[in-house]
């Protein structure tokens, strides 16, 4: 159940340890080095210039896609000041609300995955699951029949507008990056929108308040995004891990790029050639982090596969085909870790 309890109230509350719900085992803790958000990796994500000639960012991209399914963009046309103040206003609705305020705007406390103020990825922990040390607040902006601004923060007044316009903006980069993503495999541009249909858009704002114990807990735990294809701009102090080949890697914030995640649906309709990124946040004990995650998913009712076109004699079918709505269900009722819910689609293909 969604409690009244955020970790921005515990965090505030100045305790030293943390209780016992948030303490990851420790096979999930983070590394201690992996806590000194400037001290790790010199492997940074790639970062592609999309304003560079088309040849060299298909090439770009297919390099990240295999062997990241993680990149940022830079010249990608979504205005600075509009992502810029985005993050202003979001980080107002966690700073500067009343906490009674803030709670006006919760999340349906027994249904997954409910537009609002919330904590928890998953509806109960009853599975053992451990509690992220992370609030959010999703909104659902896409299709226009999910989107209903009066149930968005009224403050900062431009806080509504700001967000309608951001959603826009991202669907149109999603839709320019799947286009880019199909080429890049030497398929028609509309191929992978053609499989996904008509985006269902999330965009969740996720705010980590700063963890007496980071050694000890995750901001968010390690998954995949269940979607298509997740569009994140972050703030700049650091914390997002993606998991490249078995080692974790600090994404280092880059100023006005925008990283973009493949996700499970992705992973499917390219047949594997692209893969799903997994990744985590962890938390520091100084500073609130801001992430702002915009996600791209098919309709519940579409059903997903391979496209068509990657698959041949050659090149078999490589995962089932999966009616994305049970793909959903499965993955709520299993739990995030990793990329299981994924693996469980695979088929044998070494016969
Ligand atoms: O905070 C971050 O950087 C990651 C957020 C994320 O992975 C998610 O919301 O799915
Ligand atoms: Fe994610």
């Amino acid at each position: 159940m969604e409690g009244a309890v955020r970790v921005q109230i515990l965090s505030q509350m100045g305790i030293s340890e943390v209780p016992s719900q948030y303490i990851q085992p420790p096979e999930n803790r983070p590394k201690s080095e992996t806590n000194n958000i400037t001290g790790l990796s010199c492997r940074n994500v790639p970062a592609i210039d999309l304003s560079c000639e088309k040849e060299s960012v298909l090439a770009a991209i297919q390099d990240a896609c295999r062997e990241w399914g993680a990149f940022h963009v830079i010249n990608h046309g979504v205005p600075t000041k509009l992502m810029d103040d985005l993050r202003r206003v979001c980080l107002s609705f966690f700073n500067d609300f009343p906490m009674e305020e803030k709670l006006k705007y919760a999340c349906h406390p027994n249904s997954a995955a409910s537009e609002g103020y919330g904590s928890r990825m998953l509806v109960s922990s009853e599975n053992g699951t451990v509690l992220d040390w992370r609030d959010y607040f999703d909104h659902h902006t896409l299709p226009l029949s999910r989107r209903n601004p009066s149930s968005w923060p009224h403050f900062p007044p431009e806080y509504r507008a700001l967000t309608a316009d951001y959603s826009d903006e991202m669907k149109a980069l999603a839709q320019r990056l799947l286009a880019l993503m199909s080429e890049s495999l030497g398929i028609k541009a509309s191929c992978m929108e053609d499989v996904i249909g008509e985006f269902y858009q999330n965009i969740t704002a996720s705010y980590y308040p700063p963890c007496p114990r980071p050694d000890l807990t995750l901001g968010l735990q390690s998954h995949s995004d269940i979607g298509a294809i997740t569009l994140l701009i972050q703030d700049d102090v650091g914390g997002l891990q993606v998991l490249k080949d078995g080692e974790w890697l600090l994404v280092d914030p880059l100023p006005n790029g925008i990283l973009v995640l493949v996700a499970d649906q992705t992973e499917i309709i390219t047949n594997g050639k692209y893969k799903t990124c997994v990744h985590r946040a962890v938390t520091n004990a100084n500073k609130a982090r801001l992430s702002i995650a915009t996600f791209h998913d098919p309709a519940k009712t579409v059903r997903i596969s391979p496209a068509p076109d990657l698959v041949s004699q050659d090149s078999p079918p490589r995962y089932s085909s999966v009616v994305y709505g049970d793909y959903l269900s499965s993955w709520y009722s299993n739990g995030p870790e990793g990329k299981r819910n994924l693996d469980t689609l695979l088929l044998d293909t070494s016969k």
